[in-house]
């Protein structure tokens, strides 16, 4: 930049001519930030020169340039992820313009980012008004598609993956919309705040889309990445997730809504409007993002892709991912979950496990909880907390009961599994333990459940000693919802000739309760009678 206070220029027209062709060739070599520069010199120039012009002719030549630079400044801005200044230049432009097709075309695509996918659509709708814009007529209408298509998914909630699904995953993930369903945030007597079904909602139903503020992924190699590929991606994360916030004031005050690990009392419970994409854009604070408070915030509510309630579709499924969607980080653990998350790109899709009563807390597995409950005690303090759930309530009562020591101990000396679960329904029986907590038990003896239930030759040993595989599998989706574990061995039975009609449909409706409604009966059939959904996924 310096070179040009040393060129000699005789004029502030020269100047300006100068300046206007440099900042052009940055664009065109899409080097957007030496382009910001000039274009921000050749703007200050301008706005000197109108105001010390009376020529009016001369101030619309002045204003026109005017227009078209802060436009060109505005692209290389949303080209730089820095929205909200471009969206500044857009309507700085539009002020002096308001039919300015590439103003209204850099809006839209900004208001596409912001996902205020109706206000985007009457930029683009105006666009489209400039006769001179039938060259460009493809790419307007495929905007306005978009838009549309974007602004149906955020009002109903009606996403379909299914043909990225059949296609083997083909191309980018589907573009999708952000999404709030029937929740709002409210005090949880597990921690702090948490997010709350409003009304019933059933297995698989989408409750939230959110995208995140940024994501990090490294390839998976054999054994998990090293400690430092580890650091080297959270530091990177770190950074994305600053640059954001500095850049844009809303994400800044959404990020500062989350838990940063203090008492749960004292935190704010937040309207959840506050995350609609309605909400004020660009506004409020003007506080330089707190550093040591924003590495809090990553450490209590950032999320990996790959989580044991959490499936990754496409090509992120050969990545390691650590991720931070706000709005699911007002999500609490439970050892008895009702939802999974769905990763899609940088979307996160969290739908419903299981059938959720109005009311209800929505919950997902932070880690495997089909285990004991001494290891998910072990589970949640490596993550920080001890967990409040009513299943970990329950079992820290009956586990202290001698036989269920002597149940773990066998269980510990890989004693035939059907003998654990044969003394363990015994057990049950006796104390009179019904319903759910049946389903608690079983889930934290999975491991003795799964063999036995697994194995041809110990069901045929226990055939009658212990109960149907349904009567198993139905109690531990009660508490837990669906689980791949869940489905595989209900297909097992299946495959086995053990099943029926009603078992197929239980088996879809398990399916929808691990990858969503996104997921339609005919790509969801694909996924199953492909039977390799650990290989493809
Ligand atoms: C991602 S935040 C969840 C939202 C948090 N409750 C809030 O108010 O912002 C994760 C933190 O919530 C708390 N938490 C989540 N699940 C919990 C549980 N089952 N029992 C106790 N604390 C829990 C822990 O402090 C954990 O570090």
């Amino acid at each position: 930049m310096g070179q040009y206070g040393q060129e000699h220029v005789s004029t502030a027209e020269e100047l300006m001519q100068e300046l206007r062709i440099k900042a052009t060739e940055h664009l065109i070599r899409e080097e957007w930030q030496d382009s910001i520069q000039v274009y921000s010199r050749f703007i200050k120039l301008c706005q000197e020169q109108i105001s010390n012009t009376h020529q009016q002719d001369q101030i619309t030549k002045l204003q026109k340039s005017l227009c078209l630079a802060l436009s060109n400044r505005a692209e290389c801005l949303f080209r730089q992820r820095d929205l909200s200044l471009g969206l500044r230049d857009c309507d700085q432009a539009l002020e002096i313009d308001s039919a300015h097709v590439k103003s209204l075309v850099c809006k839209g695509k900004i208001l596409l980012s912001f996902n205020r996918y109706s206000m985007a659509l009457d930029c683009f709708k105006a666009a489209l008004l400039d006769p001179q814009e039938n060259a460009n007529l493809e790419t307007l209408n495929g905007y306005l598609d978009k838009c549309k298509k974007l602004e149906f998914q955020s009002k109903t909630g009606y996403f379909d993956l299914s043909d990225w699904v059949l296609s083997g995953f083909r191309g980018k993930p589907p573009e999708m919309a952000e999404y709030i369903g029937p929740v709002q945030i409210k005090r949880s007597e597990l921690s702090g705040r948490g997010l709350f079904a409003i009304k019933n909602i059933d297995a698989g139903t989408v409750m939230l889309v959110t995208k995140a503020i940024a994501t990090e992924r490294g390839i998976v190699s054999a054994g998990g990445p090293s400690e430092n590929a580890q650091m080297v991606m959270w530091k990177n994360f770190v950074d994305k997730v600053v640059e954001s916030a500095i850049k844009c004031k809303r994400i800044h005050q959404l990020i500062s809504t989350l838990s940063a690990g203090e008492d749960g009392d004292n935190l704010e419970v937040p309207e959840i409007s506050l995350f609609r994409p309605e909400a004020e854009l660009g506004c409020q604070s003007n506080e330089k993002p707190d550093m040591v408070k924003i590495l809090s915030i990553l450490d209590v509510n950032s999320l990996v892709e790959d989580s044991v309630s959490a499936k990754v579709f496409g090509k992120n499924s050969d990545y390691y991912g650590i991720g931070l969607w706000v709005l699911a980080s007002f999500i609490n653990h439970s050892c008895k979950p009702n939802a999974r998350r769905l990763h899609v790109g940088d979307h996160v899709v969290v739908h419903a496990s299981r059938d959720i009563k109005a009311g209800e807390e929505i919950t997902f597995a932070y880690f495997d909880v089909f285990c004991p409950l001494e290891k998910r005690k072990e589970m949640s303090l490596t993550w920080g907390f001890q967990c409040a759930c009513k299943r970990c309530k329950f079992e820290e009562e009956v586990c202290s009961k001698q036989d269920m020591k002597e149940i773990e101990m066998l269980l510990e000396r890989g004693i035939d599994a059907g003998s654990v679960v044969f003394r363990l329904e015994e057990r049950m029986r006796r104390w009179t333990v019904r319903g759910n907590e049946r389903g608690y038990l079983r889930a934290s003896f999975w491991n003795a459940y799964g063999e036995a239930y697994g194995s041809e030759k110990l069901i045929r040993k226990w055939r009658g000693r212990i109960p149907a595989t349904d009567v198993v599998v139905d109690s531990v989706v009660d508490v837990n919802g669906s689980d791949d574990r869940l489905l595989r061995l209900l297909r097992e039975e299946l495959s086995r000739g053990g099943g029926n009609v009603v078992d197929m449909e239980k088996t879809m409706k398990l399916s929808r309760g691990i990858y969503g409604k996104v997921v339609k009966k005919q790509a969801m059939r694909s996924l199953l009678e492909l039977g390799s959904q650990e290989q493809m996924l």
